[in-house]
């Protein structure tokens, strides 16, 4: 896919205010550091569409881009910054909660995690309620400029084995990116393109 526009579009907390066009949206969501703004820079091919800092927990808003003209990207808060305090914490669980439950154009959501890092019960417990509530997504790890290829398949192995044992039959996809290496955009922009191409498919009939 080409990226031809990105354009910032809103920011808010409530779900009922997102953008009523009935586009296909995808959420990109991770821990705090974990590296989603220069994932998002990276697929959109923009320096600072996403803010990049070394500050983490700042994006406290829902995020709307709109791609091309034809889909939206969503970028959220990370999650389990020890920072934020408790009343701030309640806050965003509730606000995220809404949007991923009452979103109707959401058609996947991307859950980020550092590829250095055995699985942590933070994002495990993310990835449980995801499938608990029918909320579609794929894993993107990132980093793996960071990583020798053997220890990039182990801790790939290791999530999808814990997800599979503890969880589902089957794992969600997955995807390995470096911002820094500008690897593996490719395969994460097809793949949207392709249920893309689904969404606007099953809204003709
Ligand atoms: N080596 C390497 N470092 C990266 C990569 N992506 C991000 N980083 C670094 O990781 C840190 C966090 O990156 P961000 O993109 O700001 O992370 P974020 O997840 O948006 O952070 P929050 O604001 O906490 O949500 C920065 O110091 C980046 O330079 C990557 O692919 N490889």
């Amino acid at each position: 896919m080409k990226i031809k526009s990105a354009d910032f579009v809103m920011s808010n907390s409530d779900v009922t205010k997102c953008p009523k066009e009935p586009l296909p949206e995808y959420a990109f969501i991770g821990r705090s550091n974990v590296g989603k703004s220069s994932l998002i820079n990276m697929l959109t091919e923009r320096k600072s569409l996403a803010k990049t800092s070394g500050r983490p927990g700042k994006t406290q808003l829902i995020n709307h881009f709109k791609i091309n003209e034809n889909w939206f990207l969503v970028d959220l808060p990370g999650y389990g910054y020890a920072r934020v305090s408790k009343k701030d914490k309640n806050t965003f669980q509730k606000y995220i909660t809404n949007y991923f439950l009452q979103r109707e154009q959401l058609v996947c959501s991307f859950v980020l995690v550092d590829i250095r890092h055995d699985p942590q019960p933070i994002d495990m417990e993310f990835m449980q309620w995801m499938g608990e509530n029918g909320v579609p997504f794929a894993i993107i790890f990132t980093k793996a400029d960071k990583l020798k290829p053997k220890a990039i398949e182990r801790q790939v192995n290791q999530y999808l084995n814990k997800l599979t044992t503890d969880m589902w039959e089957e794992a969600p996809p997955h995807f390995i990116t470096s911002s820094s290496h500008r690897s593996g955009r490719d395969e994460v922009l097809a793949y949207i393109d392709e249920i893309n191409g689904q969404f606007f498919e099953a809204t003709k009939k």
